[in-house]
């Protein structure tokens, strides 16, 4: 029998169980839609307690169809044959049968784990390990590892060779794919990697990192539901770019329990996209800034009152500008936070004012009384207002735009030249919003200066609309949602989990951001320490981290194979990071296409037509994403240099392109990018974005560097 009819026929077996598995789902899909309709129906009935039975019946049937359509498509990617003669299927979900009998075991399920786990070397009871690839509901190839050939019976038939190469060759879409079927056994160390103190990823470019950080989020989820769902996980991005790309992975993975957010995005209020020079934002992300906001967050109000003349039963009583800062530095100190100790501020002033009423004033009411009446005069009021207003951390944060402020700020501590490198870099805080670096500033200054206690709001709506069940209101629902803790406060920092991808990236101050949101979490942090952008103190981004880790238990991984660059683009990327790390131990690259990447190097005015014509030469020579990767300063040019190509085409900066991925990158004045050993690392990130072509494309040779 030919091998092309053998895999036909074990198509055809495999067809039959995966037409069982999703007449099956059809089932489960029509009986969810049925109990939500029923649920509805029981409005009719018209008694409180059947409109509760009805809103929670709606809700969690919406969840279970919603579920079930999520995981539809490649539902079925595995089959285990064991030596003990059983046989189980491996998918996206856990589905049995009428009788209970397990037509498919969740992927993150203990029973799945062997698909993963086993090798030759260790079979774990694993004779055949097959992998199911589908479209829909059809199956389409089939591809086996026979683990135990010792133990196999002699009609077991083994067919293919590399269901993970197929899979890497498939074109990038704009968001990331999942990698159930074909997690390696290295990842799904690091995946099933203990639920508790601090998993740490390592590993080269490409080598999944982000991949098994989200993976390990939704198996966190599966094994123990209430409490990382309840407390929910925090997944934390370098980019908005980033962020968009990996949120289709979560989704598909069934879990609606994790927020995304971008170091720029992570305090409620702001989305900041700008960023600051690299010196700028190192000296931003430097924990030197954060005695300089001290100072800047005990200072008198840019033009507040400097005295207080109050004319008070026929006698003046006056507070010169020594007597308000004296007043002022007293209610402050020990670090108390300016916003929180307005009262003690107030207390004290009247007291300066009684002190001296006592000598000036006569029939000198009782001190409570002499408050009162002061407290009921608006242009006392209207004084303290002035005098000690609550601040917001933006409003402070203006504060250091004035060069003469940021000077008196940053006095001993900060060197000349930094001063000078900070100033006007918040000139345009006003205009723009803020940098990616000044989100950790503004959330640095909000510690600070505190705020006032207010009375707990209470929310109108207990759900996010992110899962589109809103009808669900009723009184049991919010109680279910109060279980769950599906309902988080808009400023949430209890989080059960915390992801930090791309962690190479985050400054000191960006550490202390994030580590106000996971003091009660588990952690897992992933990173590369060879792509770094952070061209400051390494000790400080060391001491910074593990101070945000805590002294949790830590578990290290390190991932070896890069699975998206073909060998030819990794071996340049290689040659790049090898300048200025020679010893670097480097991930292999598994896939080759036998494509050389293309250097062009070409005069300025030739330029813009370079870089258009190599973006339109990948529009055909790829049928994914192409990144045209540029220097920070030429984005806005480069848009221009590829308006009207189609959307496949994205222009972005080398810094946002970090964790991105394209089937084909072409790559921007790469000399530019390069200039010092940070640039050196930022460059090794952009030429690793490429998983089929790669061209650079430049006025200068960067090749001899
Ligand atoms: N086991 C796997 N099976 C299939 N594809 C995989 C596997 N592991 C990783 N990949 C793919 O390899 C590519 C790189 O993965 P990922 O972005 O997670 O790597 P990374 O280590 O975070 O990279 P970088 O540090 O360069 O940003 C992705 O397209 C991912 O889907």
């Amino acid at each position: 029998m030919s091998d092309a009819t053998v895999l036909q026929q074990e198509i055809a077996v495999e067809q039959e169980h995966v037409d069982r598995v999703y007449a099956r789902l059809a089932d489960l899909r029509q009986d969810a839609s049925r109990a939500e309709k029923e649920g509805y129906q029981l409005a009719g009935v018209g008694t409180f307690g059947a409109l509760v039975e009805r809103d929670a019946m709606v809700y969690h049937r919406a969840r279970r169809r919603h579920a079930l359509d999520a995981e539809y498509e490649g539902l079925v990617f595995g089959r285990l044959d064991l030596n003990t003669g059983a046989v189980h299927y491996v998918g996206r979900m856990g589905i049995r049968d009428e009788n209970s009998q397990s037509l498919v075991v969740d992927w993150r399920a203990p029973a799945a784990a062997a698909f993963y786990r086993a090798t030759p070397a260790d079979p774990l009871g694993v004779i055949r390990r097959r992998m199911i690839q589908s479209a829909r509901e059809r199956v389409t190839n089939i591809e086996d590892d026979l683990l135990d050939p010792e133990a196999a019976p002699d009609d077991m038939r083994v067919v293919g060779d590399g269901a993970l190469l197929a899979s890497l060759s498939k074109a990038t879409g704009t968001g990331m794919r999942d990698i159930v079927a074909t997690i390696q056994r290295e990842q799904d160390d690091a995946i099933r990697s203990p639920a508790s103190g601090v998993t740490i990823v390592t590993g080269g470019p490409g080598t999944g990192k982000t991949a098994v950080a989200l993976h390990r989020a939704a198996y966190l989820l599966y094994a123990d539901r209430s409490r990382f769902a309840g407390g929910g996980i925090l997944v934390v991005g370098p980019s908005g770019v980033f962020v968009n790309y990996i949120a289709t992975v979560l989704p598909s993975l069934g879990e609606d329990t994790a927020t995304l957010r971008s170091l720029g995005s992570l305090v409620v209020g702001y989305d900041a996209v700008r960023t600051d020079p690299t010196d700028v934002a190192a000296l931003k992300g430097s924990l030197r800034i954060r005695r300089v906001l001290e100072r800047a967050s005990h200072d008198a109000v840019p033009g507040g009152p400097t005295e207080l003349k109050l004319l008070y039963r026929g006698a003046l009583l006056r507070l010169d500008n020594n007597e308000l800062e004296r007043v002022r530095r007293k209610a402050l100190q020990r670090g108390a936070r300016r916003n929180e100790v307005r009262g003690v501020g107030f207390d004290r002033l009247f007291d300066a004012l009684w002190a001296q009423a006592k000598g000036s004033v006569r029939n000198l009411p009782e001190k409570r009384e002499f408050e009162a009446e002061l407290a009921d005069r608006t242009d006392f009021r209207d004084f303290l207002r002035a005098w000690w207003p609550r601040l917001t951390p933006m409003r402070v944060l203006r504060w250091m735009a004035e060069p003469a402020r940021l000077r008196a700020y940053a006095n001993g501590l900060l060197s000349r030249d930094e001063i000078a490198l900070l100033q006007g870099s918040f000139d345009d805080l006003a205009e723009h919003g803020p940098t990616i670096a000044d989100v950790a500033l503004l959330d640095e200054l909000d510690e600070l200066l505190g705020r006032p206690r207010q009375a707990q709001k209470k929310s109108g709506n207990p759900f996010h609309v992110r899962d589109g069940v809103q009808e669900v209101s009723t009184f049991s629902d919010r109680q279910a949602a109060t279980r769950a803790q599906v309902v988080r406060e808009e400023d949430y920092r209890d989080y059960a989990h915390v992801v930090v991808d791309e962690a190479q990236d985050v400054t000191p101050m960006q550490w202390r951001m994030i580590g106000r949101r996971g003091q009660y979490a588990s952690w897992t942090v992933v990173g590369d320490p060879a792509q770094t952008a952070w061209s400051g103190d390494v000790d400080e981004l060391d001491r910074s981290r593990d101070r945000a880790l805590g002294s949790r238990r830590r578990n290290t991984y390190s991932l070896t194979t890069n699975y998206r660059n073909s060998s030819e683009i990794f071996a340049v990327a290689a040659r790049v990071i090898r300048t200025i790390m020679p010893d670097l131990p480097l991930p292999s690259a598994v896939r080759s296409t036998g494509v050389e990447p293309v250097d062009l190097v070409v005069g300025a005015a030739q330029l813009p037509d370079a870089v258009r014509e190599s973006a339109e030469k990948h529009l055909s020579d790829v049928d994914g994403t192409i990144g045209v990767i540029t220097p920070v300063e030429r984005r806005d040019e480069m848009a221009q240099w590829v308006a009207g190509l189609p959307e496949r085409v994205q222009v972005v900066t080398a810094l946002q392109a970090k964790g991105m991925e394209y089937d084909a990158v072409v790559l921007v004045e790469p000399a530019e990018i390069a200039t010092d050993a940070s640039g050196t690392r930022t460059l090794y990130v952009a030429l690793s974005r490429a998983t089929q072509r790669l061209t650079t494309v430049g006025t200068r040779d960067w090749t001899n560097r």
